[in-house]
């Protein structure tokens, strides 16, 4: 990733600063955050000075440790898919991948959001390049659960209720049940159902529940917070269960008001309690023009003033981040409740660089660490919420937060930690303003976490397992081992269980609750919703107080889990238990039996072939970076750079280990190309890649991440992806 681009260039000391770059940050950042132009960019300078040789040694201690894992594989082969764990975990004391836990701590971190720090819910993940899925983000902190129950598999297609062109009133019907039951289980009746409920009244502070001529009110009063409209007609009707509201809406004009009894229109839940603008996984940015758009749509969030306007259903909408709810209490006070998620930045990890600025530090110019570029740059584009000078505000408690994704281990947490030092200095903001969010999703990270969180034990604000990235890490790092499982039984390995459980039980060791969030990852399956129904909960139940889902519809029906299980009260069960086993998070997901037919390995092939083609030829052509791409099943799945890296990386693992061979795959990548070609025949602007494979920069890039995957950094996919994009950038 050391290609400079020929653009034009501002010089800032050893800073060359892409001028499209500068023009945004100079004109319209700095006047309207009201920081001084030659104080920022010389202390930007300084930061980059100081941190760039330090960035580059912690890169190099990964390529030091990988290359000590390779050597240690092939001088202790795997016999019958076992290795010597006892030697193996010794090695890795040894060489300082495994790290000895120091005494226990706690983290003290302040000014956290009730978002993060006491309220349990979905966490929605969005790809901030598109100012129209953010805006949509920020606005899902309410959802409507009739749309997403009707506009899902939820409710099935049987017995006359399929999704028909129109409004199907079966469909509807069987919504509005599934919703009411929804409110039976949660918001329970002293007696009754909401299925008989004629209408609702407030009478002295009390809801009252009319059932034709009787009445009734909540088994649990306390659960009415609130109302909109009139105390005896009212239009709305809060709720509030486990710290999470939820709005009956009641319209007797309405189409489906009219036809309910109780004239009720809608329920609508508190959905994404908190939302990840995303600058990495999900994301392409490759030079300064796609990291301008990225921070101008952060910069429009926090200042409460991003606007989009684009067709939908043949009409011309503009989406802008929602008002606050306003509700009169049930003394007749006023309510005011956020009508927006929380949002969080993830910055890009330490790998990557980006010709947005070049550095000469002596040895000519190179492409800045994109990192450090975040880092200085996002904290910028949030002064004004942090300082309240924005209408519509993120945090009510002047913090900033952000996610650091891919680090390996305590040193790379701590130079975040520094660099976020260094950055508030550099604003003039208080000690950790700034809090961090750091993803728990390399394996070295998992086995030190505790002295990982150590080093941030003031900022941070959750932990996450990032299973996707954290699989890739898996198989990149014993590579050498032997041959691994098929990709879809890697879930079902000893690590993974035990990897997610660590992760829980080390954020409660070290106090995370009522500061920080124990988060899980992402549902990867955008349209199977039935099943993320039926599954999810186990997130809420195995501790973690928020879990990743795909879109805002998803975060709608999530939600519901939170109502189900109070997840403070699991946590508090779970402190006094064992911790999970290090011996089962460091056994390799190795196939004890490889004898698989050729009709298994070319199933294998071919559907990993496809997950690849079908992103990466929409990332290098078209910027896309997160998209919805069938399996070989026809299963729409959720791919991004971490799912890439799982894919490319398990392909690369069985050529490596002759499972199959290079011509075996090529034929395959071939195969699925024209596949992928078709199954995007409708898009005015996809350039196929078949027949003239070697034209496309798009199947090149997919071919080295698999061919080259062992001497990808960790494995991981951008350095290729984002040559691949700036070279057809270059040529176009
Ligand atoms: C390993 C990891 O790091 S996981 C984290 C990274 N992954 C993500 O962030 C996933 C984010 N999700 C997405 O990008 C998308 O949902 C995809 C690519 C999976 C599917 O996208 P599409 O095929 O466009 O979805 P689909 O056509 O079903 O829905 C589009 C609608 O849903 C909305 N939508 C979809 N995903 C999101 C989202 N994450 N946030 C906000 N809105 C969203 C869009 O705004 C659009 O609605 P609109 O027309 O009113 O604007
Ligand atoms: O970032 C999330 C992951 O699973 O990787
Ligand atoms: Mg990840």
């Amino acid at each position: 990733m050391n290609q400079t681009s020929h653009s034009n260039r501002i010089q800032k000391g050893i800073l060359a600063i892409d001028q499209q770059m500068y023009d945004f940050i100079e004109n319209e950042v700095l006047p309207k955050v009201g920081v001084d132009s030659d104080s920022y960019w010389s202390g930007f300078e300084k930061v980059v000075k100081e941190f760039t040789p330090r960035n580059k040694e912690l890169l190099a201690i990964r390529e030091k440790m990988q290359n000590q894992i390779d050597q240690w594989h092939l001088q202790h082969p795997t016999k019958d898919g076992e290795i010597d764990y006892p030697t193996y975990k010794a090695f890795l004391k040894e060489i300082g991948y495994l790290l000895p836990e120091g005494e226990d701590f706690k983290v003290s971190t302040q000014n956290v959001d009730d978002e993060i720090a006491h309220i349990a819910g979905p966490q929605l993940v969005v790809p901030v390049r598109n100012a129209r899925y953010a805006l949509n983000a920020t606005n899902a902190r309410w959802g409507s659960l009739y749309d997403a129950l009707y506009g899902t598999d939820v409710i099935s297609d049987d017995n006359g209720q399929e999704a028909t062109g129109g409004y199907n009133p079966t469909r509807g019907a069987a919504v509005v049940a599934y919703a009411k039951d929804f409110l039976d289980d949660n918001f329970a009746l002293a007696s009754g159902s909401y299925s008989d409920v004629t209408g609702f009244k407030i009478v002295d502070g009390n809801l009252q529940v009319a059932m034709g001529e009787s009445s009734t009110q909540l088994q649990n009063p306390e659960k009415f917070v609130g109302y909109v409209g009139e105390a005896d007609s009212p239009t709305g009707v809060l709720l509030k269960n486990n710290n999470l509201h939820v709005e009956i809406q009641i319209d007797g004009s309405h189409p489906v008001g009219k036809d309910d009894p109780a004239h009720i229109k809608d329920v609508l839940l508190e959905s994404a309690i908190t939302a990840i603008q995303d600058c990495e996984d999900s994301i392409a940015a490759v030079d300064a023009e796609e990291k301008v758009e990225v921070y101008r749509n952060w910069f429009g969030l926090m200042n409460g003033d991003l606007q989009e306007t684009f067709e939908k259903g043949g009409k011309t909408r503009t989406r802008k981040q929602n008002p606050d709810r306003e509700y009169t209490t049930p003394d007749g006070g006023k309510l005011i409740l956020p009508g927006r998620s929380l949002l969080l930045i993830r910055n890009v990890g330490h790998l990557m660089q980006n010709p947005a600025i070049l550095v000469d530090l002596g040895e000519g110019p190179e492409e800045i660490f994109e990192g450090l570029m975040d880092g200085l740059i996002t904290p910028l584009l949030s002064l004004n919420d942090i300082k309240g000078r924005n209408q519509l505000s993120n945090s009510r408690t002047g913090s900033m937060y952000i996610v650091k994704p891919k680090m390996h281990g305590p040193d790379e947490v701590k130079m975040a930690n520094d660099l976020f030092n260094a950055s508030e200095d550099l604003l003039g903001l208080e000690r950790n303003t700034i809090k961090i969010g750091i993803m728990d999703e390399e394996r070295r990270m998992t086995v030190n976490l505790k002295e990982a969180i150590r080093q941030a034990k003031e900022r941070v604000i959750f932990i996450n397992t990032g299973f996707l990235d954290r699989t890739g890490d898996e198989m990149h790092t014993s590579m050498n081992a032997g041959a691994f499982v098929p990709k879809g039984e890697m879930k079902s390995q000893a690590w993974q269980p035990a990897y997610e459980q660590w992760n829980v039980d080390i954020g409660l060791e070290t106090g995370l609750q009522g500061h920080a969030q124990i988060g899980k990852g992402m549902w990867a399956k955008p349209d199977d919703m039935k099943e993320m129904i039926d599954t999810k909960a186990a997130h809420p139940k195995a501790g973690a107080n928020t879990a990743w889902v795909p879109s805002p519809t998803g975060a709608t029906l999530h939600s519901m889990h939170y109502h189900q299980v109070n997840v403070a009260d699991v946590q508090d069960s779970l402190k006094s238990r064992q911790r999970a086993s290090l011996d089962d998070i460091l056994t390799i997901p190795l196939a004890k039996d490889t004898n698989w037919t050729e009709e298994e390995k070319q199933q294998e092939l071919e559907n990993n072939a496809q997950g690849i083609l079908g992103y990466v030829v929409r990332w290098v052509n078209q910027g896309v970076g997160c998209s919805k791409v069938p399996d070989i099943d026809d299963v729409g799945l959720m791919e991004d750079r971490a799912t890439l890296r799982i894919s490319s990386q398990h392909i690369t693992n069985w050529l490596h280990h002759d499972i199959v061979s290079e011509e075996q795959v090529m034929n395959a990548m071939k195969h699925m190309a024209k596949v992928v070609d078709e199954q995007n025949a409708d898009d005015p602007d996809y350039q196929p890649m078949a027949p003239n494979f070697e034209d496309s920069y798009a199947f090149k890039a997919a071919c080295d991440l698999v061919f080259k995957g062992r001497e990808q950094p960790s494995g991981y996919t951008e350095p290729l992806l984002h040559q691949a994009r700036l070279d057809l950038k270059a040529n176009v």
